[in-house]
């Protein structure tokens, strides 16, 4: 439905976007997921042919959204970050505007908007001036000029920001209907939310897209999304031999507990094995009790933040690295083999010390929006 081919954005020296590239198929509501300033709206802003890329392209049903702009965005509803609502006009008249804009015939006019406004269940309002109305049902009718003429994408930029938990759960439910006749993408910096609504997540960091799976399976990618955590009584070369006996752990670890010959081991275990009872019957046969048996599965956020967080990282080494070449390039009698060996060591350091706690809203784009040249498009 829709092809997007290392599509890249670039604000001056800032690339907003950097070549990314996916696919949308039909019938499905994807996430674009992404910590502030990672490139999700700018890369809406592409999608709908709001802003113009640098490079790359846009293909909405074969249509791409440069070259042939009005049949491609005859096929899409949006709802940008600030929905586009005039203040003054009610509900029914901004409605009638938008369709006469989508160029949607009479004959089908009224009876279209009835049964949008009927779908986001603004009927009773109808009459009310925008400007009167809470910002819940503000964005009920933003989304209402975005299902209007019945596109067959209807893409929605942080479609719940700012609106309180109940509005929060019925936009939710509102989007949820929608995949019954539409294609959804919606934009989000929040977990729950893309887990809640979404069957694909498309997770973006530094305008890269660093992850594309349902929200099941991001949860397992997580990096010791499967482990096994457990409280063991018995000699610590004991209990290694017994568990190394058992197929399918990648990793063990035994650290001391605070009381006496007990261990706390961590293992990390293959992709979806589970091997509770081979660990049992293997430390029966060492004579080593188990005390205590967890199993744990990474959140949806935690791999969100070992995913944007590996990104950090690797765009730091980068920069590190490039740093260090000037640097060895600059000084002619530096010997550069031992500089790039004492680099290479304290990247690895700093890896490890990196603590995947950090807030997701931590990881900020350097630039301050500025006006957009093309936001004369509504
Ligand atoms: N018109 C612009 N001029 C210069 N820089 C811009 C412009 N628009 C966006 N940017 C920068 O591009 C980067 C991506 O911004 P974008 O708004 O796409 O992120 P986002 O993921 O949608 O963030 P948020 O969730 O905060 O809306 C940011 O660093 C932002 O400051």
């Amino acid at each position: 439905m829709i092809e997007v081919n290392n599509l890249v954005k670039r604000y001056g020296d800032h690339k907003a976007v950097d070549h990314l590239s996916f696919s949308i198929e039909k019938g499905k509501i994807y996430g674009f997921l992404g910590p502030n300033g990672a490139g999700k709206s700018t890369t809406m802003n592409m999608i709908t042919g709001y802003i113009a890329s640098t490079e790359g392209s846009v293909v909405i049903d074969g249509h791409d959204i440069l070259e042939e702009p009005e049949e491609a965005k005859k096929c899409i509803g949006y709802l940008p970050e600030q929905p586009p609502l005039y203040f003054d006009m009610t509900v029914l008249e901004y409605l009638r505007f938008v369709a006469d804009l989508k160029k949607i015939p009479r004959a089908k006019k009224m009876s279209m908007i009835e049964e949008v406004m009927d779908m986001v269940k603004i009927t009773d309002m109808k009459h009310r001036l925008i400007k009167n109305l809470s910002k819940g049902y503000r964005q009920r009718v933003g989304i209402a000029q975005a299902v209007l003429g019945y596109p067959e994408v209807i893409i929605l930029d942080e479609p719940t920001v700012g609106l309180d938990p109940k509005q929060i759960n019925e936009i939710r439910e509102l989007i949820k209907g929608l995949k019954k006749k539409h294609t959804v993408i919606l934009s989000s910096h929040i977990l729950s939310e893309v887990s809640a609504v979404c069957d694909y997540v498309l997770i973006i960091s530094h305008g890269k897209l660093v992850a594309s799976d349902t929200p099941e399976n991001l949860a397992k990618l997580a990096a010791g999304s499967n482990n096994l955590n457990m409280l063991i009584k018995g000699n610590r070369s004991e209990i290694q031999n017994a568990l190394a006996e058992v197929e399918g752990i990648k990793q063990i670890k035994l650290e001391k507990s605070s009381e006496e010959n007990i261990w706390n081991a961590s293992l990390t275990l293959d992709e979806n094995k589970d091997i509770r009872e081979a660990v049992f019957y293997s430390m029966v046969k060492a004579d080593c009790p188990i005390l205590e048996m967890k199993t744990k599965r990474a959140s949806l956020e935690e791999v969100f933040l070992e995913l944007t967080e590996n990104e950090k990282q690797d765009q730091a080494k980068d920069e590190k690295t490039d740093k260090k070449s000037e640097a060895a390039i600059s000084d002619a009698d530096m010997d550069t083999d031992t500089e790039t060996d004492i680099a290479a060591e304290k990247d690895t350091e700093s890896v490890a010390d990196v603590d995947i706690e950090t807030s997701a809203g931590s990881v900020n784009g350097p630039a301050e929006k500025e006006e957009n040249p093309d936001d004369s498009r509504l």
